[in-house]
């Protein structure tokens, strides 16, 4: 058997495989498979582990008798051939009676993990694809290529013999990669001779053509095909003038078509046109694989093609069966760890969970020191060179006394340098999950039985300088402590050992919630989106920052300070009684405030205008005993702290959450739902500094990048703790500024701290616990103070509701102001992945690339998966039927935008009307 290691595309796209191979998309990419850079056929026996190399791909091999060599054995041939339609994956449990059962047997990843209808049947010897062949006669399943004249996969693929193939299949069953009809779709404004040549190359190789004449054409013809799971796997486009056809507009537009993350785009140009590289990168750039020159010679287009069968098409099929292999490995009952060339655990399986007693993202991104108490000298010195191993180790289980495992070592080389990553496979006793389930429980530690188990050569001094720390540890799990919880998991764990696979997966995420904290506080639901721009941006800001640790994390330690130049006392800018300003705030409570025109004319100073217009209108003066000059001085301050290089978290956005504020107030008073006047203060004070200093990246950045306010806060609420610390810290720090100076200490305690918990709640990994407990009480039909609420509490869920949804109100703003909402954090979002991709950081959203991204489908993600339900619960409760108009006006925008194709920021804003200009609509 071939091992084919090879690289994973950084995106969960690539297990859909659907454009490439016109299959059932397969799951999506765990965190730690996304990143994984090694795949590997890898077959393993109870006693040993062999590995050998594909094509141009160096391993080093353990042979039976345990030399080493290079592996360039006949087994390669089993890498690539034969068919896996993951539309069969049907037969699980057949293929595992044939692969267990053996002593000493293989135990093949594709044993335990998908494996195909048609393929067990060849090993089984059964069935008409066993005997006919599977690609040469079309026995197989409909609509199969016939072989003869089609595109072989892999070089053997067509002379095979059928036989001598099953034969192997049987004694070493492998993952294959689809193989299914290819199709064409062509893309030509006019059937020219180019055109009639690139029709008769794809003939010529067996493609099955289908020619339209327009975009619209093609983007119908692409959705017929995915609906009814027939994608083409090649789309040729004609780029040679812009007139007929805008080659790198389609190409955008199909990259963004769901399911076409894989399929091959080619463009044919001009000849001229590579002499331009702009117009080509351009396209390459819209998502174009290649550009090919224009021919009117039918042998030079043959054999064009012929290369792009090879060499994209080939490898995107390739590429889809890596998810199975994934999955196979996870099911492993061995366990099996990867590391990646800096020695960090970049793969576990599930065994190794069960073996550390961790999840696994604990376990990802791990140094391997972290989990092996021994000294691992003897695999890797220094980190350099890194060595074969197999002997005995000891494994340091989490909570608990490390073990003596005895482990079997392998370096492997990726692209054909050094060896740079190590495989490790443990030798279970008995092998699999019942020693496991059998390791020492904290109250029957029968500590030190296994350590006689085997031949031992334990670092003596690892062993000693962890002595203290393992004997208190022992004195810890011997304290007749167990939670509940602790024993429900344990009951779950073996349940799970003799149930059916779609068992044992259900149990596994009953497991994952049972060992989550904050078992009854409500959480987001299940992301229920194929699309990868939503599934970013919802990710990146409803998990915490530890979501990404397991992502390709950076060597860069370069710590990112605050602006921490500016000094707290800057003099208020005067204000000018400017009557274009006044005129414009005596609107300054309506919903359709023209926040942008007040930036302008204001000189970039809109949260002092309209922070003292708020204060005014809500007579906070009076009721923080203040004299008017300090609300000044303090709104000038905060103000000078937010940063205007941010395109989002300016004091724009600032002004603008202090205006929904002063309307969700008004509104409420004017359906006799009156906060007091402390709370209307509070409310509009923490509106204004809710994101005071923000740097334009987000939590997860600073964390990323150890910022000292990472470091400060301990990864936890970073920014909005930063904002609502440096709100008091200016406030209090100069007597001028101070609006607190004259309460009392009550009055200011409970001031402190309402500010401090609505700033809070502006944090984006709490928002369905918060949404959800606002609905449970103010969504009851019961009155709120008739639960078992206290008055104070319900008030509290209230305030942090309303500057939740004052926060993220833009989507449901009037549509010129939301479009340029978006494009504005949309900015920052790209300037964050700019700085990730420059200092090769862990990137916390890949798809917010201003190359690709998409923006309409970023709205449409935030706008159903956080905005509306949110705007639903708040309109019960305030009754602004206008939230929900907006809303939904702009949602269809998005979506026409989205059908239309109208993707990158230059298109919609190319698109819009001047900001500012009320009257007019989006085209
Ligand atoms: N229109 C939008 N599109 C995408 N994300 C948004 C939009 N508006 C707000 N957000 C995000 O929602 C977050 C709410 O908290 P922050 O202001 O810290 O950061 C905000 C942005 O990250």
């Amino acid at each position: 058997m071939g091992c084919s290691p090879s690289t994973l595309p950084n995106s969960s796209s690539t297990a859909g495989g659907a454009g490439g191979v016109g299959n059932a998309p397969l799951p999506p990419l765990d965190a730690n498979e996304k990143d994984g850079s090694l795949l590997f056929c890898i077959k393993l026996r109870r006693s040993r582990m062999r590995r050998c190399s594909c094509g141009a791909v160096t391993l080093q091999n353990q042979n039976g008798d345990g030399s080493t060599g290079s592996a360039t054995c006949g087994d390669n041939m089993m890498c690539n051939q034969g068919l896996l339609n993951p539309l069969q994956t049907k037969n699980e449990s057949d293929y595992e009676k044939l692969s267990t059962g053996k002593k000493d047997s293989i135990v093949t990843v594709a044993a335990l993990g998908n494996f195909t209808h048609s393929v067990v049947r060849r090993a089984t010897g059964t069935g008409s694809t066993g005997t006919s062949g599977t690609s040469s006669s079309g026995g197989g399943r409909p609509g199969h290529r016939k072989s003869s004249l089609a595109l072989a996969l892999t070089p053997e693929d067509d002379s095979m013999d059928v036989y001598q193939r099953n034969l192997m299949d049987l004694k070493y069953p492998t993952v294959l990669p689809p193989n299914p009809q290819l199709k064409a779709l062509l893309v030509f404004h006019k059937s020219d001779s180019i055109c009639e040549v690139v029709t008769l190359a794809c003939q010529r190789h067996q493609l099955d053509v289908t020619l339209v004449k327009s975009k619209e054409e093609a983007l119908e013809t692409l959705h017929k095909s995915y609906a009814t799971a027939q994608c083409y796997h090649l789309i040729i486009i004609d780029a040679r003038s812009t007139k007929g056809l805008d080659a790198e507009h389609i190409a955008r537009t199909i990259r963004h078509t769901h399911g076409h993350h894989l399929t091959t785009i080619i463009a044919v140009c001009k000849k001229s046109f590579f002499e331009k590289d702009d117009a080509l990168i351009a396209l390459l750039d819209a998502g174009v694989n290649r550009c090919i020159a224009e021919t009117t010679n039918l042998t030079l287009c043959s054999v064009e093609l012929k290369q792009i069968l090879h060499s994209i098409i080939r490898p995107h099929n390739v590429m889809s069966t890596q998810q199975a292999l994934y999955t196979a490995l996870h099911r492993l009952k061995e366990v099996v760890l990867i590391t990646d060339d800096v020695l960090r655990i970049q793969y576990a399986n599930r065994a190794t969970e069960r073996l550390l007693n961790m999840r696994l993202d604990e376990i990802i991104s791990k140094p391997l020191g972290d989990i092996f108490v021994s000294d691992l000298s003897t695999i890797s010195e220094q980190g350099k060179s890194i060595k074969e191993f197999d002997g005995i180790l000891m494994v340091r289980r989490k909570n608990q006394e490390s073990i003596p495992m005895h482990v079997r070592v392998v370096p492997v080389a990726c692209i054909g340098s050094a060896p740079t990553h190590l495989i490790f496979n443990f030798d279970i006793p008995g092998g699999g999950m019942d020693f496991i389930a059998t390791l020492p429980q904290p109250k029957e530690a029968p500590r030190g039985s296994l350590h006689s188990v085997r031949r031992c050569s334990f670092d003596v001094r690892s062993i000693a300088s962890d002595g203290l720390r393992r004997t208190s540890l022992a004195k810890l799990t011997s304290l007749p402590l167990e939670a509940p919880i602790t024993k429900i998991i344990n009951l779950l764990s073996q349940v799970q050992e003799n149930c059916s696979a779609d068992e044992a997966r259900l149990i596994d995420k009953v497991l994952d919630f049972l060992k989550r904290e904050g078992l009854y506080s409500p959480q987001m639901k299940e992301i229920r989106t194929d699309d990868p721009i939503a599934t970013d941006l919802i990710g990146a800001l409803l998990t915490g920052p530890s979501v990404y640790s397991s992502r390709r994390s950076s060597n860069d330690s370069i710590i990112r300070t605050g602006n921490s130049t500016r000094t707290a006392t800057i003099v208020p800018a005067k204000m000018k009684a400017n009557p274009i300003i006044m005129e414009l705030l005596e609107e300054s409570l309506k919903w359709d405030f023209d926040i942008f025109k007040l930036e302008e004319i204001t000189d970039y100073h809109p949260l002092l205008y309209l922070g003292m217009e708020m204060f005014r209108r809500f007579d906070v003066f009076a009721t923080l005993n203040i004299d008017e000059n300090v609300c000044k001085a303090w709104l000038a301050v905060i103000e000078a702290h937010y940063h205007k290089s941010n395109t989002y978290h300016n004091s724009t956005h600032a002004a603008d959450v202090m205006q929904a504020t002063g309307a969700f107030i008004t509104q409420l008073a004017s359906k006799d739902m009156v906060m007091d006047r402390m709370d209307e203060a509070t409310a509009l004070i923490a509106a204004a500094a809710h994101d005071v200093d923000h740097p334009g990246r987000s939590s997860a950045f600073l964390c990323n990048s150890n910022n000292p306010l990472a470091i400060l806060y301990n990864d936890l609420t970073v920014l909005e703790s930063h904002h609502a610390a440096i709100t008091f810290k200016l406030t209090l720090g100069d007597d001028k500024i101070n609006i607190f100076k004259n309460l009392d200490k009550e009055t200011y305690k409970s001031a402190r701290s309402t500010i401090i918990d609505m700033i809070l709640a502006t944090e984006m990994t709490r928002h369905f616990e918060h949404l959800a407990k606002f609905v449970s009480v103010f969504g009851n039909e019961m009155e709120p103070r008739e639960l078992v609420q206290s008055e104070e509490e319900t008030s509290i869920l209230m305030r942090r509701m309303l500057i939740k949804v004052a926060d993220v109100s833009n989507p449901a703003r009037p549509m010129q102001y939301c479009i340029e909402w978006a494009r504005r954090i949309a900015e920052e979002y790209f300037m964050q992945t700019d700085e990730e991709k420059q200092r090769h950081m862990p990137i916390v959203m890949p798809m917010f690339d201003r190359a690709t991204c998409s923006i309409p489908k970023s709205q449409i993600g935030f706008i159903e998966y956080i905005i509306q339900d949110m705007m639903h619960a708040w309109d019960g409760f305030i009754d602004m039927p206008e939230l929900i108009t907006c809303m939904q006006i702009n949602y269809s925008q998005w979506k026409k935008y989205d059908e239309q194709g109208v993707n990158t920021l230059a298109d919609i804003m190319a698109k819009q009307p001047p900001v500012g200009n009320k009257s007019s609509s989006s085209k």
